[in-house]
């Protein structure tokens, strides 16, 4: 068995995606998600000019040596680029296994381990009413998890709180726009939002906050104690994990849960905040970090120091990761929760899927594979188009962390 030929579609049925399709001389095919927030069209290239050709006449079947050979092979190792690279050839090796041995993909990681995956979803609000607002609208869906965020007085646009809309839609602009932070302000108000919270919705559902690495460990720390009496379900990136050693101080200071990955790439970016019970949830995600083939392995590891899966889901990953995640989470063990931001009407239009939400739980199909295809005649109605996450600058005007 051969892989004949591979080729990438980039499309933008509301914020862009890349997508790797693997084509055998069996007639089989593979999917993959390849998409990189922001920087697209550098994957797109680093698999059309770099990684395809040395693919064609390879065995599909060989995926632990096919990483291997991408990862090693590179000879420059990690970053996002190159792990989103390898990737979407890892899903759609996967996805091709699967299809050949016409099972789904969770019973060829192992099995099921759970009938549902619980998945959180975003409220977000200009202000506490609003998110207050927002929080109900997920309530009443049946979520059972719900993060929540909200505008802070006095921070210009802040990230992410646009008024309960339950799609994100990106600026379709040639630069990120411009938002602001006041980390004095914001730890005056995130307590206030969820002591409204646990009033109104009481302490019968789980509910998260994202920090967006906007402070330090020391502002961190404090925001967590704040937040004990509230019973959060996590508290995510409170604080840049660079230096993953960062994490001891917010961690001696509190016991809200920490939860920390989506920008990781591999298992080493979260070593030490592993091995020395740092975090409680690692979110890294089957794109972010290398595919299935590497995911596993962190999770395995992190089962061994009680650390459980969260993996990313936000819109910006294509629901082909959305399809290999809800199979990783239905086998992996320690599982903790998916996140879940609803792609538009037109995205789930273009990836034709098998899975679905119901009462708060998602649930993988039982399609051989990962259950999710591309509509190539419909990506291409929609072009790619610059577009950027925001950055964030204080009031004087300094770059801030993202
Ligand atoms: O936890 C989240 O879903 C956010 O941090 C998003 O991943 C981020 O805005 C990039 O899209
Ligand atoms: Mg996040």
């Amino acid at each position: 068995m051969k892989i004949q030929s591979a080729k990438v579609i980039v499309t933008c049925p509301g914020r862009n995606f890349v997508t790797l399709k693997i084509e055998t001389d069996q007639g089989v095919y593979g999917i993959g998600d390849a998409t990189l927030n922001g920087r697209e069209l550098s994957v797109a290239s680093y698999l059309e000019d770099h990684v395809i050709p040395s693919l064609i006449g390879m065995d599909p079947r060989r995926i632990e040596d096919i990483w291997q050979y991408l990862y090693r092979g590179a000879y420059w190792r990690r970053g996002p680029v190159t792990m989103r690279a390898i990737a979407a050839v890892d899903m759609a090796l996967w996805d091709i296994k699967a299809k050949m041995a016409g099972m789904p993909l969770y019973q060829l990681l192992g099995g099921r381990s759970r009938d549902g995956v619980m998945v959180y979803g975003h409220a977000n609000g200009g202000d506490i009413a609003e998110t207050v607002e927002a929080v109900g609208f997920y309530v009443d869906m049946g979520y059972k998890a719900i993060r929540a965020q909200t505008g802070v007085p006095g921070i210009k646009d802040a990230y992410g709180v646009g008024r309960g809309k339950l799609y994100y839609e990106p600026a379709d602009a040639s630069l990120p726009s411009v938002t602001g932070w006041d980390t004095r302000k914001a730890l005056n108000h995130v307590p206030k939002l969820f002591e409204e919270l646990r009033k109104t919705f009481g302490f019968d559902y789980h509910l998260l906050h994202d920090g967006h690495h906007r402070y330090t460990p020391q502002e961190a720390a404090n925001l967590g104690k704040m937040l004990e009496p509230y019973q959060l379900f996590w508290l995510e990136d409170c604080t840049p994990a660079e230096n993953q050693e960062a994490f001891k101080l917010v961690r001696q200071h509190t016991v809200t849960p920490l939860a920390v990955g989506e920008i990781f790439n591999t298992i080493w970016d979260c070593k030490d905040l592993i091995q020395n019970q740092l975090i409680d949830y690692i979110r890294a995600t089957v794109l972010g970090a290398g595919g299935l083939t590497h995911l596993r392995r962190i999770a395995d590891f992190a089962s061994l120091y009680q650390v459980r899966t969260g993996c990313h889901g936000a819109t910006d990953l294509s629901p082909v990761t959305m399809g290999c995640a809800l199979h990783f989470d239905t086998w992996v063990p320690n599982f903790g929760i998916q996140e879940y931001m609803r792609h538009t009407a037109e995205t789930d239009a273009v990836f034709p899927h098998d899975y679905r939400f119901e009462a708060g739980l998602m649930y993988c199909g039982e399609a051989p594979g990962h259950g999710v295809d591309i509509d190539e005649a419909l990506a291409a109605r929609y072009p790619y188009k610059p577009a950027y996450l925001p950055v964030a600058r204080l009031e004087d005007g300094t770059m801030w962390n993202w």
